[in-house]
């Protein structure tokens, strides 16, 4: 059985999230079954948490275990919004970046882009390791990984493959070009500068509709805002399944 110890339930704010604004309760959907492959469309309902710490009165979790891989070009924000969601509903936060071999960084220092053979080893050394932390008895675990290409999200989708009832959601940050190369040329102390952003874009393939498991966040507000919409929209994944 798969609990925390005394911790709050998934999809509710950690006690060290005080200074965490709490997320207002939103109304997770009974979903209504459709024909698509999408997510089920729904009307409004409050659903019970998920609740992955017990009493006799709880009833069992879903049984499901979730990857969360937050996604997307450099400088859309994966690091700041993968530690709140990671804050927010208790689960342990793997930085892709700190599993990148240190050539790769040294090409990427340099402004040169990485190709498809820089990322094999990488994007199977985050499977593995979010596959470590399920095996270790977590209900989920939050993952950067830029997964600018279908093929790439598809290493990671392979995951399921080695672990019954897991469940993977991209979190797909979709901003402009010029948005992300304002955000990066503005962060300090990072070995990825502004100039990469345009590589990045050269080579993203943005997930398509037949991709239903991803859910895709506006990064154009606050982050704050950016914040509170990838978290509730999580959450809503989370309830209609
Ligand atoms: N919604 C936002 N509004 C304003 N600034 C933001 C927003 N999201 C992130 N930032 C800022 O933009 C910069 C990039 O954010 P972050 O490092 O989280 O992106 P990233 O996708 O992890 O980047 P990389 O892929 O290069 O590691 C940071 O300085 C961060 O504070
Ligand atoms: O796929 C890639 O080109 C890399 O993953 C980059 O996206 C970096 O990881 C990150 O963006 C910079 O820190």
């Amino acid at each position: 059985m798969l609990s925390y110890d005394n911790r709050p339930a998934m999809g509710q704010p950690s006690q060290t999230s005080a200074q965490t604004p709490t997320p207002t309760p939103i109304p997770i959907p009974i979903p209504i079954p459709t024909t698509s492959n999408h997510l089920p469309v729904a009307s409004s309902a409050t659903v019970p948490s998920t609740n992955m710490s017990r009493t006799n009165d709880q009833p069992p979790p879903t049984g499901h275990q979730h990857i969360f891989l937050i996604t997307g070009p450099a400088g859309c924000g994966k690091s700041s919004i993968a530690a709140f969601i990671a804050e927010s509903m208790n689960l342990p936060y793997i930085e892709g970046d700190e599993f990148h071999p240190q050539s790769n960084v040294e090409k990427m220092s340099r402004g040169i882009p990485l190709t498809d053979a820089d990322r094999w080893d990488w994007l199977i050394a985050l499977r593995e390791e979010a596959l470590r932390k399920i095996s270790s008895g977590s209900q989920g675990v939050v993952v950067t990984c830029s997964a600018l290409k279908r093929k790439y999200r598809d290493v990671i989708r392979v995951a399921p493959y080695y672990s019954h009832d897991l469940l993977v959601h991209f979190v797909y940050l979709h901003a402009t070009e010029d948005v992300l190369v304002a955000r990066v040329g503005a962060r300090q102390n990072h070995y990825m500068s502004a100039s990469m952003v345009h590589s990045q874009f050269g080579i993203l393939e943005a997930p398509s509709s037949e991709e239903t498991d991803v859910i895709t966040v506006d990064v154009s507000g606050s982050l704050e805002e950016v914040e509170q919409d990838a978290l509730q929209k999580i959450q809503l994944a989370i309830g209609q399944i």
